[in-house]
């Protein structure tokens, strides 16, 4: 994406549709979509079709989603702009496993890493390019389950309820939420490996681990070349809105769409 086209195009949305997991294929259950080679096209039943600016198939790995969709937003962040990626989906559809939020270090090399890691990973890279440039890197991880913001980085045992406030000059706030600076790859790939660790799973009909809660996970890099200036990159994995917790997941999204300049949905099927 070129600096014009994301003035001009600043959201962009990903389909990625999941191969039928064993539960499914044991209940005879059958794919009713057809993509179109070559085409960011999907077909429902015989004669329905949709485009979107990226289509992912059953048979799309994690590196093909990240360096086609992910990829390009990161090479913006370095140029100054901020840079959303939002995971949208029915229970069970993959917005965890796109997103890498069940990550643990055992999964380090493998391909079925997702989004996050390896963004991680890439920012430290680029980074190390940069010698003329510092950077300060910070993390902040929440979820929002049943109306409640919960602190997924707070070492304390009763995690202090989050609050979302106005303030008049600097719009949407959230209040008392840990943000940990960070100087390496490893440690910050930690931080998602506590949060994962501590969120909310419950099973439902669909996924016997779903997550049960919205999630965000925010990257915040600071960089400074001669003059000073700052750029921040957020990422949200985002959960399917059940009405009790609409009103904080519209406060938090209208905190970060006030900056929304890169912006990519992935709807996952
Ligand atoms: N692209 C994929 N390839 C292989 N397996 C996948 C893929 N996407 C999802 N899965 C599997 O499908 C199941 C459900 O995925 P996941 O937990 O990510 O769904 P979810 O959308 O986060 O659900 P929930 O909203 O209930 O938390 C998991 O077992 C996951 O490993």
């Amino acid at each position: 994406m070129t600096n014009e086209d994301a003035k001009v195009i600043p959201v962009r949305v990903a389909l990625r549709c999941r191969p039928l997991v064993p539960k499914e294929i044991n209940e005879g259950c059958q794919s009713c979509l057809t993509f179109v080679p070559n085409e960011p096209q999907v077909i429902v039943g015989t004669e329905k079709a949709f485009t979107y600016d990226y289509v992912f198939d059953p048979t799309s790995e994690q590196e093909e989603v990240f360096s086609t969709a992910i990829s390009p937003l990161l090479n913006g962040i370095f140029k100054g702009y901020h840079a959303t990626v939002l995971a949208y989906g029915q229970t069970g559809s993959g917005k965890t496993y796109s997103m890498g939020g069940t990550y643990t270090s055992a999964q380090e090399n493998d391909p079925s890493v997702g989004v996050i890691p390896r963004v991680i990973r890439r920012i430290f890279e680029e980074k190390e390019k940069r010698a003329d440039s510092e950077f300060c890197l910070a993390v902040s991880y929440l979820e929002i389950y049943n109306e409640d913001i919960l602190d997924l980085l707070s070492s304390s045992k009763d995690k202090p309820a989050i609050s979302i406030r106005e303030d008049p000059k600097e719009g949407i706030k959230i209040v008392g939420l840990t943000e940990r600076q960070v100087v390496s790859a490893p440690e910050m790939v930690g931080c998602l490996e506590l949060g994962n660790s501590v969120r909310t799973v419950g099973s439902t009909a669909m996924n016997a681990a779903s997550s049960r809660s919205h999630a965000i996970f925010t990257i915040t890099l600071e960089q400074r070349r001669g003059s000073d200036k700052s750029d921040s990159f957020t990422f949200l994995l985002y959960f399917p809105c059940r009405a009790p917790q609409r009103k904080s997941v519209l406060s938090i999204c209208s905190h970060y769409s006030a900056e929304l300049e890169q912006h990519l949905h992935i709807r996952v099927l």
